[in-house]
C-alpha cells in the first residue's frame, strides 16, 4: 500500500466507506487513505473515466474499491445506488459527503439555474446521500458521516451560491448530529480553506491570476493546503478517535478563517515595535480617539 497515513494501518479493516466525488481531488486522496487503512471504498461521482482510474489505482495498491456513476442531485438515483451498495456490501460504516463545486461569479450575475445547480450540488445532494445512508443502513448499527463544506464564515464573496449552500450544510450537520445521535450515528463537517487540489484546475487560469495575489496575504500559514491535510481530518472524524465528537466542524485552512485582516499580513514584518504602547497611552484615551474618528 503506497499511501502513507498517520493512522493505524488496520483502522477500517472490514468496513465499507462511501466517498462522493471520489474520482478526483480531495475525494480521490481520501479514498486512497481509507483504502490504505483497510476499508472497502465505494466511489461516487458522475465522470466514469475518473472513477475507473481511481478504482484502478487503489486496486493496484492492494486496496478494495468499487464505483457508481451517479449525480447526487437526483433523488431516485441516490436511493437506488445506496440500495445496491447495501445489497452488495451489507453495512455502511462511513459516508464522506465530498462531491460539490461551484463557479466564481458575483451574486448579481448568477442565474436561477446557476444558483440551483450549485445549491443542489453542495447542499441538497449531500442531504440526499446522508438521508439514504441513514435510512437504508446506519440507523440499524450506527456510523459516521463527514460533510465537506468551505471557508464561508462571514460570507463567501465571489461564490455566494456556494457559501449559502455550505452554511446550510453546516446547519444540516448540526441538526443531523442531534437527531441521529440515538442511532449511534455521528455527523461532523470539515471546512477546507484554499487547497491545492486537482479540482482547482477546473477554474479558468485568468481567475487564478486574479485571486492568487489577493489570497496570498490572507492565509496565516502563508501557503495553500494539500489534499492529504484535508483527508486526515476526514479520517479522524470517521475513526473511533472521534467517538464522542458529533456536530463539530474542523477548519483545515491554515488559519485563514481567523484572519481579521485588521493589519494585512504582508505588513506585519514591517510593523514598528509598540512595546511601550500600553504604558504610554491610557486605554480610555484610545477609546475616546476611536469614537471621535468614527
Ligand atoms: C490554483 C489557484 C486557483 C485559485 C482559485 C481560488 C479559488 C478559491 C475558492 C476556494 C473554495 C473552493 C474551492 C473548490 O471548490 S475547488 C474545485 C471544486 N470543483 C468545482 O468547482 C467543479 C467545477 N464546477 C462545476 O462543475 C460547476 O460549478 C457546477 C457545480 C455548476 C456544475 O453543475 P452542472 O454541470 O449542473 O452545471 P451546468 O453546466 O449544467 O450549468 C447549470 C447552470 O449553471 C451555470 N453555470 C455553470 N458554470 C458557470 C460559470 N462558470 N459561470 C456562470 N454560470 C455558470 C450555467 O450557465 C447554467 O445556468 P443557465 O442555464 O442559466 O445558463
Ligand atoms: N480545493 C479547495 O480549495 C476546496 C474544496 N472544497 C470542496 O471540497 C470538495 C472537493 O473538492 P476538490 O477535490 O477540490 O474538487 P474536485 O472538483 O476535484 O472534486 C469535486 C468532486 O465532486 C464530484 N461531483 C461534483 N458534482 C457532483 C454531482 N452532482 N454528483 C456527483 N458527484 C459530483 C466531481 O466528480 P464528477 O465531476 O465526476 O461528478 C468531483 O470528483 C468539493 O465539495 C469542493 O467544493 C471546499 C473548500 C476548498
Amino acid at each position: 500500500m503506497s499511501y502513507r497515513s498517520a493512522f493505524r494501518a488496520d483502522l477500517f479493516a472490514g468496513q465499507t466507506h462511501l466517498v462522493t466525488g471520489g474520482g478526483s481531488g480531495i475525494g480521490r486522496c481520501c479514498a486512497h487513505e481509507l483504502a490504505a487503512l483497510g476499508a472497502n471504498v465505494v466511489l461516487i461521482g458522475r465522470n466514469v473515466e475518473r472513477l475507473e482510474a481511481t478504482q484502478a489505482e487503489i486496486i493496484e495498491d492492494g486496496g478494495k474499491a468499487s464505483f457508481y456513476s451517479v449525480d447526487i442531485r437526483q433523488e431516485a438515483d441516490v436511493r437506488e445506488t445506496v440500495a445496491k451498495i447495501v445489497a452488495e456490501h451489507g453495512r455502511i460504516h462511513g459516508l464522506v459527503n465530498n462531491a460539490g463545486g461551484q463557479f466564481p461569479a458575483p451574486l448579481m450575475r448568477i442565474s436561477k439555474n446557476g444558483w440551483d445547480a450549485v445549491v443542489n450540488s453542495n447542499l441538497t445532494g449531500g442531504f440526499l446521500m446522508a438521508r439514504e445512508v441513514l435510512n437504508q443502513s446506519m440507523h440499524e448499527h450506527g456510523g459516521s458521516i463527514v460533510n465537506i463544506i468551505a471557508d464561508m464564515w462571514r460570507g463567501m464573496p465571489g461564490m455566494g451560491h456556494s457559501g449559502a449552500a455550505r452554511a446550510g450544510m453546516l446547519s444540516f450537520t448540526e441538526t443531523a448530529a442531534v437527531e441521529w445521535a440515538s442511532f449511534g450515528v455521528r455527523v461532523n463537517a470539515v471546512a477546507p480553506g484554499f487547497i491545492a487540489s486537482s479540482g482547482m484546475d477546473r477554474y479558468d487560469p485568468s481567475f487564478a491570476e486574479f485571486v492568487v495575489p489577493q489570497m496570498r496575504g490572507t492565509i496565516p500559514s502563508s501557503r495553500m493546503g494539500d489534499e492529504d491535510e484535508v483527508s486526515s481530518a476526514i479520517t479522524f472524524f470517521l475513526s473511533p478517535a472521534a467517538s464522542y465528537t458529533t456536530g463539530a466542524c474542523l477548519c483545515v485552512d491554515g488559519g485563514s478563517s481567523l484572519n481579521t485582516k485588521l493589519f494585512p499580513l504582508s505588513d506585519h514584518a514591517r510593523m514598528p515595535e509598540q512595546k511601550a504602547f500600553h504604558r504610554a497611552v491610557k486605554p480610555q484615551a484610545v477609546l475616546r480617539t476611536l469614537k471621535k474618528d468614527a
